[in-house]
């Protein structure tokens, strides 16, 4: 994506992403979408935390784009947006699944952004495509994570995973497993949002090859029973 132009954060991607929140904050009054309600809190915690992977997420290579436990679209929607690249939201909850289709189409962007409600280690078996970038916040230990992109990701793909401190036990245990899951640690940066409080971890790994076991496991088993 280097070169395009694309990643440049401009008015029009500042307005989508406005419009996206309040259509988030607007629904959540009826369905449980996100925790964060204030308008400030979410602006940090969705909108700049979001953006806060947006250079690994221009660095990896050029193709689709999903965000995995999307929950309200974040990372996801403030992502496809400054990053133009074709999206899949996919989160288990239907109900959350069908606000979220209808606030992609009120954006009108349904020819760009598209939403999957079901598990995500059903869907490498019901869908066919590869992606090249799969980005991951608040959902599980980098490990799991490592499980559940994998089979998801083409090779060279890259998984960005938003994580606040992550522990050497959590890191080393995610080494130990590099090998099995076919992917690789590749980077990690850390940063402070603008509050000077909120701490940030971007983890970039990257899928080198086959994986040694048979991925996706057993329906629940990556989070509910960890390698
Ligand atoms: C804590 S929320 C995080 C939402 C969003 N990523 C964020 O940071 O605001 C985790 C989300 O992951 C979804 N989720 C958890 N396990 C999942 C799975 N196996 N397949 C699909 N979605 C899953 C949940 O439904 C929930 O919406």
């Amino acid at each position: 994506m280097k070169g395009t132009g694309a990643g440049v954060i401009d008015d029009s991607h500042r307005e989508l992403m406005e419009r996206h929140l309040d259509l988030v904050i607007e629904a959540n009054r009826h369905i449980n979408l996100t925790r964060i309600t204030s308008r400030e809190e979410a602006q940090l915690l969705h909108i700049e935390d979001s953006l806060v992977g947006l250079p690994e997420l221009m660095e990896a290579p050029d193709g689709r784009y999903a965000d995995i436990g999307t929950g309200a679209g974040f990372p996801g929607m403030p992502l496809a947006i400054v990053s133009g690249r074709r999206t899949t939201l996919i989160d288990t909850r239907a109900k959350k699944m069908k606000v979220l289709d209808q606030i992609i189409k009120q954006l009108g962007l349904e020819n760009q952004v598209a939403i999957h409600a079901g598990r995500i280690e059903e869907m490498p078996e019901r869908v066919k495509t590869r992606f090249a970038v799969v980005t991951a916040r608040a959902l599980s230990q980098l490990s799991v994570l490592m499980e559940m992109a994998s089979p998801l990701l083409m090779t060279g793909g890259q998984l960005i995973c938003y994580k606040a401190r992550v522990s050497d036990e959590e890191l080393q245990h995610a080494r130990e497993l590099q090998e099995t899951l076919g992917m690789r640690i590749e980077r990690i940066r850390s940063t402070y949002l603008s509050d000077g409080e909120t701490f940030r971890t971007i983890l970039v790994c990257q899928k080198v090859g086959k994986p040694r076991i048979k991925l996706p496991r057993q329906n629940g088993f990556a989070q509910k029973r960890p390698l």
